[in-house]
């Protein structure tokens, strides 16, 4: 939910608005669940969940209400909640603030709303919530749980001692797994869009920016590529950077060496292959060393940029991905290859265009009104598809997430170099479709930072692709 929440929020829709929403459920659920002579008490958190029966507060004029805060207002951790109890501090009587559990006493309501606890618990339940929810509990008032009844784990349903039995439950926007099962619960629509849940945005950065997902530290980028082209293979190695990787290599054929290994100091670059033979293209004979030293290091792969199409290049790339058994982002050149090779390796395929339609997948310039096709092309690979548009579409054949971030300015070429870079330095960090959803995104929106007309040149993206991380100026 919390990436949801703040994707809602770069879309205009705040977390204050989704709490006014919240509350006004609440509140119209009482209303269904007591007469007008009934008393109500609000018994609220120092979090959102308490926030949201702050608000319903408001709107229960029509009720004998009285709002009780489980600690001081200044220890209220949210400026939505406070704000919202500040508003009830100015209009309401009837609220009071229980500083000591000991002290908490309900006056034999008829409804008791249970809004101390929600999605943010952590352990078990803390004092003064756990005194209060056993008072709760041994009241002879019904229950209207906030959300989540307190003490219950919103996923998996685990209950602590002392959480709250609830007779009713409203909770927000979609089911919660913990609640499935729960005998009246109702699920009120808070007015966040689709969108917030379709389009990658800021909240996806923010998950993975916080360790979202551990899995070890910034690790190695190996781009294995150049030959034809030379420019192609530093994009990818230099965005990887960019994207937090500690280290990138190149591998690349002898004759494109020093090009290559001019464009940048940050870039380790090596030849591959004796030099003996002098190949200007990657060719199979070279191919068990580039396995060793990858796997050796659990680098993450980036093939294709700048190979070329070799006939050579071609059987070395499927020998590649045939010997392969780690985790790589395949772009270009080494795209067609993926249907034909059996491979026990992790891929994020990154087709422009062209290269899905070559995949099997729609040729068609509107990828999102394509999901479907492209979520079965993925299944029927098993691998997590990242399809470049004027909107990508990433989808591991089940999920399927589209994001809009980037500029027209993007069509320039060696966009999609660093967007590959930038996955593989995600994927030594998060699962391959978080990976690619957040590439796609942090891709997209460094080109927005540019804020470019045309004029975009790629290389410019590897200033800007930080602070995309950082989730940085998102509106
Ligand atoms: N999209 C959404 O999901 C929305 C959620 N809202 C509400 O926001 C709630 C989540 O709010 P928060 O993230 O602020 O978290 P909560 O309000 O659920 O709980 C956080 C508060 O409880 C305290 N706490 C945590 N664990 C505790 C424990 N074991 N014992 C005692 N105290 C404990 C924390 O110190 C903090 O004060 C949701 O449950 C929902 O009610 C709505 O306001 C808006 C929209
Ligand atoms: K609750």
């Amino acid at each position: 939910m919390a990436t949801v929440d703040h994707n809602a929020a770069a879309l205009g829709i705040p977390l204050r608005v989704l709490m006014e929403s919240s509350g006004n459920a609440v509140a119209r659920r009482v209303q269904e669940l007591t007469d007008p002579a009934d008393s109500v008490a609000l018994v609220c958190g120092r979090g959102n969940n308490g926030g949201d029966a702050l608000v319903a507060a408001r709107f229960l004029d029509d009720r004998e209400v009285t709002v009780y805060l489980l600690g001081r207002p200044e220890s209220i951790t949210t400026d939505i909640a406070r704000a919202n109890w500040e508003a009830l501090e100015q209009v309401e009587s009837g609220i009071r603030t229980v500083a000591d559990s000991r002290a908490f006493a309900l006056d034999d309501p008829d409804l008791v709303v249970d809004a101390m606890l929600g999605t943010g618990i952590t352990g078990d339940l803390r004092e003064p919530e756990a005194s209060v929810a056993r008072a709760i509990n041994d009241a002879a008032a019904s229950v209207l749980a906030v959300d989540v009844p307190s003490g219950v784990d919103a996923d998996s349903g685990a209950a602590e001692a002392d959480s709250v039995g609830a007779d009713h439950v409203v909770t927000f926007h979609d089911l919660k797994p913990g609640i499935a099962d729960h005998p009246d619960v109702t699920v009120a629509d808070i007015g966040i869009p689709a969108a917030a849940e379709e389009l990658v945005g800021p909240g996806d950065v923010e998950v993975l920016g916080a360790g979202g997902s551990q899995k070890g530290e910034s690790g190695r980028t190996y781009v294995i590529g150049g030959g034809p082209y030379t420019g192609a293979p530093a994009l990818a190695g230099g965005a990887s950077l960019s994207a937090g990787a500690d280290l990138a290599f190149v591998a690349c054929p002898e004759s494109v060496f020093d090009p290559i290994a001019g464009y940048s100091e940050d870039l380790i670059v090596q030849p591959y292959g004796d030099g003996a033979d002098g190949a200007d293209h990657l060719t199979p004979e070279q191919v068990p060393d580039l396995v060793d030293v990858a796997e050796r290091h659990d680098d993450v792969v980036v093939l294709g940029p700048g190979l070329g199409r070799h006939p050579e290049t071609e059987a070395a790339a499927r020998q590649f991905l045939a010997e392969f058994s780690g985790t790589a982002v395949v772009d270009a050149d080494a795209l067609a290859l993926v249907p034909e090779v059996e491979t026990d390796a992790t891929l994020v395929l990154t087709p422009n265009r062209s290269e899905l339609a070559e995949l099997g997948g729609p040729d068609v310039d509107d990828l999102a009104a394509h999901t479907d096709e492209i979520r079965d092309l993925a299944a029927d690979l098993g691998h997590t598809v990242l399809a470049k548009g004027p909107h990508d579409v990433i989808t591991d054949g089940e999920r399927v997430r589209r994001c809009r971030a980037g500029t027209p300015g993007m069509t320039v070429g060696g966009t999609g170099d660093t967007l590959a870079g930038v996955v593989a330095a995600l994927l030594a960090r998060a699962e391959p479709f978080e990976a690619a959803c957040v590439g796609s995104y942090v891709n997209g929106r460094a080109a927005e930072l540019l804020d470019r007309g045309a004029g975009l040149r790629a290389t410019e993206l590897q200033e800007t692709i930080p602070v995309a991380l950082q989730g940085g100026d998102d509106e």
